[in-house]
């Protein structure tokens, strides 16, 4: 990173200034140890005995204990602060007569210094404050129009190891000293080369970002953002922001989960909310989170449509209502000597009116044995005989009423039901019909002729219809709150296994309607937040501000959007980058990507090359008889920790980023599924410096002739 201050003077390494912010970093640091040790020395055994509830006491206090502490490490790589706030003095701190001057509470200003988390003396001021705190909102918004209070804003500059070398001044206030045009510091953090995981933005949140990050729980929040907007960004700093206001609450009500698209792009992001301090957050795919079956197939494209749209939830229902059957005969109870008779009509009618109360199916057996129960006293008492509730306990575990009352309401596995229905065509067509055609259920069949949910080869689409068909049956376990990333390939059904863990409505939705490559993906947020259960009054924002991807090369990708997304506008790239596009009709393409490979990584930083799925297993061997280690995504989760050089499948490359990006012929990845162009658009949309298109066969048309 390049030492700069005040506009793009070289910051001296003798710098007074910086020599005293270092001496504060290193107090700061200090500080944050003993507030460490202070944790973990305090005592949590509440009481010694052996007794179970102590015990449980004592290990939920540790735990506790042991999280705190953990909040509070200390990173290596990452700077305690990277920022300063600069107000009049006695604009922040009380002044006390008695108390000198310190590095915080100047005689000529006040100074709040913004880090990743709070950090105080052993006298409790603050040193270093949450960039979650209100009182940090500035740092991101303050602005010479409208100051906030802020007399200078004071970013600083740090060394991969954390060193603090530089800082940049931005007056805010009139009468504050002025500074040459700044920014270096900002830039130069947008385009630092990328390798490894995905850093947090802490220190260069933009305005429009935090105004997403800080947005309250409820209503639910959509983004809409253009390629390398932010949107993975914001979701994971939103999370954290909320924990920090919120979190006894979002604990209770089942703490906060993140899904993402598939498991390399969950390791892809997995350290930026530890960074932030943040380390309980579970981070799932969508079927991690309903792993109800181990998923053995990938579905067929028109199979999944099917299964991934809303009809479904109505032919589920239907076929798990249809095993009501009302009784033929007399219900006959035996009690001593007596006999007690309940004609089938009145069963049938006990039955209807159960039914119509709109109770979970699961909740049926049991209310059904009561209300039987109950019609055999009130016949034993109108014989006279007086009952009480030993009598109705009795009459509940009698063999002639539980067996009445599961034939009349049978149990229900949902693993066994979506089994039954997808492999019996006539169970199937009755449940189906009116609502899907002869073809899709034929479609939607299961393969082969699995006799039990184990020998069944179940893909994820099929996962979203056994969680409904359970949620028909008895309630999931609820979530605080529930980020979703790239939710534009969310189906309806898929959808809806969300919107039942968030009953309180908490939901962060990000995606991008123009990278929607799921068969059954929604083609506008309202629809897809319907079915999310939020159609009145989620948020929807967008993003069009793109920092990942220069603007000659979002220029390019942006050609595809009249064919795949007409309602969109393209984003604005915040830097342009010349040369940075370059497209190389090849002669051999082993040959040409090899040869690019080759020149991308003489630069700094991450190279990817992407390719159709079918062949980058090709690439990737080749690659490696080059000698080159070469990883391959998809073929080990942390394979974008393992190599510079990254081989990455087409379907894979979504939500990734890459220094240089290497893609290897387009038309081949358009083809290989039906919504081919905007996956295209993902895979152009992932460099943040170069990208090399390599192709034998003519570049799909849209690319070649766009047609605005
Ligand atoms: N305010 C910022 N300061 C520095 N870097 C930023 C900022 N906002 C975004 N970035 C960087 O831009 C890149 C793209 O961000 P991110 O992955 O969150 O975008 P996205 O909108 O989710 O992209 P995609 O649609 O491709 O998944 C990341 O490297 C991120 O760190």
């Amino acid at each position: 990173m390049p030492d700069h201050q005040s506009g793009h003077a070289p910051t001296p390494a003798t710098d007074p200034e910086i020599e005293a912010e270092r001496a504060f970093l290193a107090t700061a640091r200090a500080a944050l140890h003993t507030m460490r040790e202070d944790v973990l020395t305090t005592a949590t055994v509440q009481d010694s005995s052996e007794d179970a509830d102590y015990t449980f006491t004592n290990r939920v206090l540790a735990a506790d204990r042991d999280r705190r502490a953990d909040a509070l490490v200390d990173f290596d790589e990452a700077p305690l602060f990277f920022g300063r706030l600069d107000y009049p003095a006695g604009a922040i701190y009380e002044t006390d007569p008695d108390d000198p001057p310190s590095h915080t509470r100047t005689t000529e200003s006040d100074r709040v210094y913004i880090g990743r988390r709070h950090v105080h003396d052993a006298g409790g001021s603050p040193l270093v404050i949450d960039w979650r705190a209100g009182i940090s909102a500035a740092f991101y918004r303050a602005t010479p129009d409208d100051p906030q209070g802020v007399w200078l804003r004071r970013r600083f500059g740090f060394s991969d190891s954390a060193e603090l070398t530089a800082y940049e001044d931005e007056p805010l206030a009139a009468d504050a000293p002025a500074a040459g045009a700044g920014g270096a510091l900002l830039d130069a953090e947008i385009e630092r080369p990328r390798s490894g995981p995905m850093r947090d933005i802490v220190s260069t949140i933009q305005p429009e970002q935090d105004d997403l990050v800080r947005a309250p729980l409820r209503p639910a929040l959509c983004v809409q953002g253009a390629p390398g907007t932010g949107k993975t960004a914001v979701g994971l700093h939103r999370i954290a922001y909320l924990l920090y206001t919120q979190r006894d609450q979002l604990r209770q009500d089942g703490g906060v989960v993140i899904i993402g698209p598939n498991r390399s792009f969950l390791s892809y992001i997995r350290k930026v909310l530890p960074a932030l301090g943040e380390v309980g957050v579970r981070q799932a795919t969508i079927e991690e989170l309903i792993d109800w079956v181990p998923v053995r197939r990938v579905e067929d494209p028109r199979a999944e449509g099917v299964k991934g749209d809303s009809r479904m939830a109505e032919v589920l229902e239907r076929d798990l209502w249809s095993r009501l059957c009302p009784p033929e005969d007399t219900l006959v109870v035996e009690r001593g000597a007596r006999k007690w008779r309940v004609p089938p009509e009145e069963l049938a009618d006990t039955l209807a009116e159960l039914r119509e109360r709109g109770i979970g199916y699961g909740a049926g057996p049991n209310l059904l044995v009561q209300r039987i129960a109950h019609l055999v006293m009130r016949r034993i008492e109108n014989s006279g005989e007086a009952c009480d509730s030993r009598t109705l306990t009795e009459l509940r575990r009698n063999r002639s009423i539980s067996a009445a009352a599961r034939a009349m309401w049978p149990k229900a596995d949902p693993i066994r039901l979506v089994l039954g229905l997808l492999t019996d065509p006539e169970r199937l067509a009755r449940a189906a019909e009116g609502i899907l055609t002869p073809e899709e259920q034929e479609a939607i069949r299961l393969p082969g002729r699995p006799r039990s949910p184990k020998s069944a080869k179940w893909s994820a689409a099929d996962l979203a219809l056994v969680d409904e068909a359970a949620s028909l049956i008895g309630r999931p376990d609820t979530m605080g709150h529930i980020v979703v990333d790239e939710a534009q390939d969310l189906s309806p059904m898929q959808a809806r296994v969300i919107a039942r863990r968030c009953t309180r409505g908490s939901v962060t939705v990000l995606g991008d309607i123009a990278q929607a490559t799921g068969p059954a993906a929604a083609d506008d947020w309202r629809s897809l937040l319907a079915h999310l259960g939020q159609a009145d009054d989620a948020r929807l924002a967008v993003l069009d501000r793109g920092f990942r991807v220069p603007a000659q090369i979002i220029d390019y990708a942006a050609r595809l959007l009249p064919r795949i997304a007409p309602g969109l506008g393209a984003p604005t790239g915040v830097r342009r980058a010349p040369g940075s596009l370059v497209t190389t009709a090849a002669t051999d393409l082993l040959d040409d990507v090899t040869l690019a490979c080759r020149g991308a990584l003489k630069g700094d930083g991450s190279v990817g090359v992407i390719a159709a799925d079918a062949d980058i297993a090709a690439i990737h061997q080749r690659l490696a008889e080059e000698g080159w280690e070469a990883a391959l995504v998809g073929e080990t989760e942390d394979a974008l920790d393992a190599a510079r050089l990254v081989c990455v499948p087409a379907s894979l490359a979504k939500g990734l980023e890459f220094d240089s990006v290497i893609v290897a012929e387009p038309a081949r990845i358009v083809a290989a599924e039906p919504r081919g162009l905007h996956r295209l658009y993902v895979v152009l949309t992932r460099a943040v410096s170069a990208l090399e298109v390599v192709h034998a066969e003519p570049l799909p048309e849209a690319l070649d002739h766009p047609s605005d």
